[in-house]
């Protein structure tokens, strides 16, 4: 949409923003964009999250989900026809025999990465991936599998340098203005790091494998990664809302919904997704606000992200999305930027952060308590 909005440097420390040229109204596209770069989470594929190499819109029929979703194998699902999977244009790689949704897909991955990533010519991949999977378990931040796709992506692409700059425009400062470094626990990332190094065979990209290259690769992914998540399940309940019928069919439906995601909350709790991140161009620039105005959907059930108003933006405003979760939103502005340092490596300086910032903290036992779980769980 070209007009509609212009990147303007902010300064320190927030750097570049994505400014409203035009007003949106609440719930207009702002912008759709396809990333660089993408991958599924390890574990998340490995769980049998069946999603499409490249673009990771999942592969599996809606009955098929639900069914491995909810842990029943004989359950049936109103309106299966409203199914968006279609198997008869699925295929596969020759080789290593990884699932793609589309030919299409499948030449672009061969052309961007898959050349060097097939694990039928790279058997060391798959020890890759194992030993990455016992260093970061669910729920899943990064993907080995992006840093794997953007060093093959240098190595293979004609413009080598170009893709490197393109990259490194990105923010990738190891250490944010508060003080904060990477999260990853050293002695692991060096780990990494060499198997990364032994694995792929790097020509041209030596310097990402290099003790610096590396830790700003990741401090890049960890400030510039955007979540991706696909459901045919969600699209399924989508086009049923969208569908013609009685109030009787639609109470039925309505009611067939809320058991079915009970049911698959009680086998597979929150994670109902094909999960994964991914680099975009455009979508890297939004920052982040405790207030945001926008927010990145996958309604195609695919890696593209459609950036939406929330609610009425007017011309000239900053266009702002949340880098943290609905629920960690509403917690104190200590919570908050614990988790912004922790996970994005920087402190927050949107307008709601600088007005509780003479306030005294907040911090509620229930929040210490959810905070000191989660800091559990990533050691
Ligand atoms: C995805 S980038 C956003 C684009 C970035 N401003 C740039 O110049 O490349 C994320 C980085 O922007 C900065 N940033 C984003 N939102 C911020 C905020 N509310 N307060 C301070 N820094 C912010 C942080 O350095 C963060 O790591």
């Amino acid at each position: 949409m070209p007009g509609a909005f212009e990147l303007r440097e902010t300064g320190s420390p927030k750097g570049l923003g994505v400014f409203a040229t035009q007003p949106f109204a609440s719930k207009e596209i702002i912008f759709e964009e396809k990333p660089l770069v993408s991958a599924q989470f390890c574990w998340n594929e490995a769980y049998g999250y069946y999603a499409c190499h490249h673009c990771m819109r999942p592969m599996e029929t809606v009955v098929e989900n639900f069914r491995r979703l909810s842990n029943n194998g004989s359950a049936v699902l109103p309106y299966p026809e409203l199914c968006r999977t279609d198997k008869s244009k699925h295929t596969a790689c020759e080789s290593c025999r990884v699932g793609y949704c589309s030919e299409r897909c499948k030449q672009i991955a061969e052309q961007q990465y898959h050349h060097m990533l097939c694990q039928a010519k790279l058997p060391g991949l798959v020890r890759l991936v194992e030993c990455w999977k016992q260093i970061h378990f669910p729920p899943e931040t990064v993907s080995i599998m992006l840093i794997a796709r953007i060093i093959a992506m240098i190595e293979g692409s004609e413009d080598k340098q170009s893709v490197l700059q393109t990259l490194m425009s990105f923010s990738h400062e190891t250490v944010s203005d508060s003080g904060v470094g990477l999260v990853v626990d050293e002695e692991k990332l060096q780990l990494v790091r060499q198997m990364v190094a032994e694995t792929l065979p790097i020509n041209h990209a030596k310097y990402l494998v290099s003790e610096e290259g590396f830790n700003k690769l990741f401090a890049l992914i960890g400030r510039n990664g955007q979540g991706v998540g696909t459901s045919v399940f969600s699209m399924w309940v989508s086009d049923v809302g969208k569908k013609d019928m009685s109030d009787e069919e639609r109470e039925a439906v309505d009611h067939f919904i809320d058991v079915a995601y009970a049911q698959m909350d009680e086998h597979v709790g929150t994670f109902l997704n094909c999960e994964g991140s991914a680099l975009f161009k455009l979508q890297r620039c939004l920052n982040h606000s405790c207030t945001p105005n926008a927010l990145v959907t996958f309604p195609h059930s695919d890696h593209t992200a459609v950036v939406q108003a929330l609610r009425p933006i007017e011309t000239g405003e900053e266009i702002c999305i949340s880098y943290i979760d609905e629920c960690t939103l509403q917690r104190s502005r200590h919570s908050r930027n614990k988790q912004l340092q922790r996970y994005y490596l920087f402190e927050c300086c949107c307008n709601k952060c600088m007005e509780q910032i003479g306030l005294p903290d907040e911090t509620s036992e229930e929040e210490s308590e959810e905070e000191e779980e989660d800091e559990e769980m990533d050691s």
